[in-house]
């Protein structure tokens, strides 16, 4: 076994289909996964059950340093509850409130320095596929791979329109194209950690690919890796 096992990033904005590609590698690589999004979106639902508001930093340091939150995964579906101070949060935080509740804590300096150690004790004996917005830059700078996925906001906004709808939520296109642009704006352009391709990512614009062809390509990307000794042998068996 190496010493450390290898990491392989995933960033990019909201709806770029970063958890789509994640959970597929996953199953591909039999790897563990950080989702670091929902440690986020975490936090975010704790300060409202607190009433801590979103952009009190005093207040949110000392809860990301102590959350009390578990992934727990079930072996038999592989799917990840997430149980936030006891209570099975693992729907509720899915919800397009607190995704932008999210956003906003994570623009917080300090609040993303008190979950750093958290996220990097993901990293695992297998393998770590790391999705979020800083996992290449920030959190996992010397992964082995870096991935960056994009989309045009319209596309992203397409993406989650349909799966809402699907879930026989009411809500409109315009209504979420507002959202994913206010996201972005807030994840781009905050002071520390900004949403940005680390220098050595490889950038994949999915708006014409479908998740089939995007996960192609980036099994293609992965087979390089390991034909160049990026990435142990096997690894794609
Ligand atoms: N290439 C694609 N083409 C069309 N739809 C896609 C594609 N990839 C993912 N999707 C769909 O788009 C939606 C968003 O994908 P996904 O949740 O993977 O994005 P994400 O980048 O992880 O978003 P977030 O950061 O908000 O969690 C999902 O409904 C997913 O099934
Ligand atoms: N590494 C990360 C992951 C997430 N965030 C913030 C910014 C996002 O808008 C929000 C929710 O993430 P999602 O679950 O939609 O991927 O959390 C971040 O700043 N850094």
């Amino acid at each position: 076994m190496q010493a450390t096992m290898p990491v392989i990033t995933v960033d990019g904005p909201s709806g770029s289909g970063k958890g789509t590609v994640c959970r597929l590698l996953a199953e591909k690589l039999n790897w563990d996964v950080l989702d670091s999004g929902a440690i986020y979106r975490v936090l975010a639902l704790a300060a409202i059950h607190h009433n801590i508001a979103l952009d009190n930093e005093a207040d949110l340091v000392p809860l990301a340093a102590n959350l009390d939150v578990q992934f727990l995964i079930d072996a038999t579906t592989k799917r990840t509850k997430i149980v936030l101070e006891g209570e099975d949060v693992s729907n509720t935080i899915r919800n397009e409130e607190v995704g932008a509740a999210a956003s906003k804590v994570a623009a917080l300096p300090r609040v993303r320095e008190a979950l750093l150690r958290r996220q990097r004790a993901f990293r695992s004996e297998v393998g770590l596929i790391a999705d979020g917005r800083d996992m290449g830059t920030v959190v996992f700078p010397d992964a082995e791979i870096k991935l960056y996925l994009t989309a045009s906001a319209e596309e992203r906004a397409r993406r989650r329109f349909n799966e809402l709808n699907d879930k026989g939520l009411d809500v409109t296109l315009s209504g979420l194209l507002e959202d994913i642009k206010a996201r972005d704006d807030r994840d781009m352009n905050r002071k520390v950690a900004p949403l940005v391709p680390a220098d050595d990512a490889i950038t994949i614009d999915t708006t014409e690919l479908n998740a089939e062809q995007v996960f192609d390509r980036v099994l293609s990307i992965l087979s390089d890796a390991v034909m160049s000794g990026k990435l142990p042998k096997g690894s794609l068996k």
